[in-house]
């Protein structure tokens, strides 16, 4: 059995031009079939850290490593092998598919620029994906606006996982959905880990949704770890003040 982690932060840090650390050594690994939340006050460093794990912003110091080496951005070989095993979902599903083109161009659009399929193959398998998200074949040739926010989010997540990746980086992926929306797609992604395996990596405010998807839990503060372990344990009894805070902020939390 491989035991490196897909994708793990090094001892990372982050300082966007002028500014100051928005990121300061953290580390934070990742492997096949786990989920991971982060949470944390706003501008904790949450977004700076997926940014970091996507390959979109370098670490200043520290390193982000893919299957154990140094994320790359100039080895193209390399980028194209992550760009097939980790794929993202953003929070806004309005701002996030492009509206000029089809759902089918859109669901497919990974496979093309991945140069695993084209034409017949490429539609068959957006196809597929949009099935596994529970919307049929008949939106394929419809357009971003003929959908809801929650369908919406149903095709993004159709797109992220149409290569078949494993692990899904998602920032906020529920927090601009009615709440039986957000119930809904938060099933769907439970369903979708269990059914494939797809390991995750998710950014909320929503402490219910981490609750419900992430089975270990890292709190950020002021760029810093301050916490980690057990989403369980930790939203039991959590041993940061900052943690308690987090968890009283939220409305009506299971315990
Ligand atoms: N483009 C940028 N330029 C300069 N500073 C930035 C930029 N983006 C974020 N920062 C700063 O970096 C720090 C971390 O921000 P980050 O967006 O990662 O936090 P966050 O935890 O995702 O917050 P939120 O929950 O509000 O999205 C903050 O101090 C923020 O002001």
């Amino acid at each position: 059995m491989n035991d490196t982690p897909i994708l793990a932060l090094q001892d990372a840090s982050h300082r966007y031009h002028g500014g100051g650390l928005s990121l300061d050594g953290v580390s934070l690994a990742i492997a096949a079939g786990e989920s991971v939340g982060l949470v944390g006050e706003s501008g904790a460093g949450k977004t700076t850290a997926l940014r970091l794990l996507l390959g979109l912003d370098a670490p200043t110091s520290g390193a982000v490593l893919f299957d154990g080496v140094p994320l790359n951005r100039r080895d193209a070989a390399q980028i194209r092998r992550f760009r097939s095993s980790v794929q993202t979902v953003f929070q806004d599903p309005y701002s996030s598919l492009d509206p000029r083109q089809r759902i089918d161009r859109i669901v497919s659009e990974p496979l093309r620029s991945l140069g695993i399929a084209r034409g017949r193959d490429a539609a068959v398998q957006a196809a597929s994906a949009l099935e596994s998200v529970g919307l049929d074949a008949d939106v394929l040739a419809r357009y971003p606006h003929e959908f809801s926010g929650g369908q919406r989010q149903r095709i993004a997540i159709a797109r992220a996982i149409v290569c078949k990746p494993r692990l899904l980086l998602a920032d906020e992926p529920v927090s601009a959905l009615d709440m039986s929306t957000r119930i809904q797609v938060i099933e769907l992604l439970r369903e979708l880990r269990e059914r494939t395996g797809l390991a995750l990596v998710m950014v909320s405010h929503d402490l219910g949704a981490v609750a419900a998807l992430c089975e270990r839990t890292v709190v950020l503060r002021s760029g810093r770890v301050v916490e980690a372990g057990t989403t369980r344990q930790l939203l039991r009894a959590p041993a940061e003040g900052y943690t308690s805070a987090l968890i009283a902020a939220v409305p009506r939390l299971p315990r």
